[in-house]
């Protein structure tokens, strides 16, 4: 099995400390998806994360040298070790009254939906810029390997939604902060 790709702000972030007296409205409960993040927090309490774990390909030094890229295509053709990424996702958040699903481009698109879905709560497609074709507000992040900018349409969050914000991995955490600010913004 591979070693689990460490996401720090996981558990911070996502599980402990909900930063919503940061972010009054709307209360974003924070939330940091990072698959793998999960798997570092919760070590092998849950079965299904080690096939979880064992589905995720890692490949060095992709996009460039020094990385270590956490390929989430392999979990895709393993429709258990998928099926049971999107349960715990769910068991974990479906009674924390969370109304928005905001999934990151692109990843967050793939692991977003099905879990909005189950849990009965909206999707927000987060973006990558000019996408979107209404009004958005935008805002400008590092990563790993350069910089992006990404956009949300304006009115897509409502006062008083609690959102719940997606994605495959955290490395920096410059793509989850920007996904918070926009969203409290
Ligand atoms: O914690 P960070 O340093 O911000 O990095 C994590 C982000 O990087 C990846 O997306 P990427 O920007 O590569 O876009 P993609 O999903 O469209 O390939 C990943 O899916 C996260 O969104
Ligand atoms: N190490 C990594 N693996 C996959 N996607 C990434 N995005 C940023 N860093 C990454």
């Amino acid at each position: 099995m591979q070693a689990p790709f460490i996401s720090p702000l996981h558990t911070t972030v996502a599980a402990t400390t909900p930063p919503t007296a940061l972010l009054p409205l709307p209360r974003v409960l924070a939330a940091a998806v990072a698959l793998v993040g999960m798997m570092a927090s919760e070590g092998g309490e849950d079965h299904r994360l080690t096939r979880i774990a064992s589905a995720i390909r890692v490949i060095p030094d992709f996009p460039k040298p020094g990385i270590m890229f956490q390929d989430i295509t392999t979990l895709l053709l393993d429709p258990k070790a998928f099926r049971d990424t999107i349960d715990m996702f769910v068991e974990r958040y479906r009674d924390q009254e969370i109304t928005i699903i905001a999934g990151v481009e692109a990843r967050g698109f793939i692991f977003g939906p099905p879990i909005a879905l189950a849990i009965g709560a909206k999707f927000v497609p987060m973006r990558k810029p000019k996408k979107l074709p209404g009004e958005v507000i935008s805002e400008e992040y590092s990563l790993e390997y350069g910089t992006d900018r990404m956009e949300m349409h304006v009115g897509a969050v409502q006062p008083g939604d609690r959102a719940l914000v997606i994605d495959d991995l955290i490395a920096t955490g410059g793509t989850l902060s920007a996904a918070i600010r926009l969203l409290g913004t």
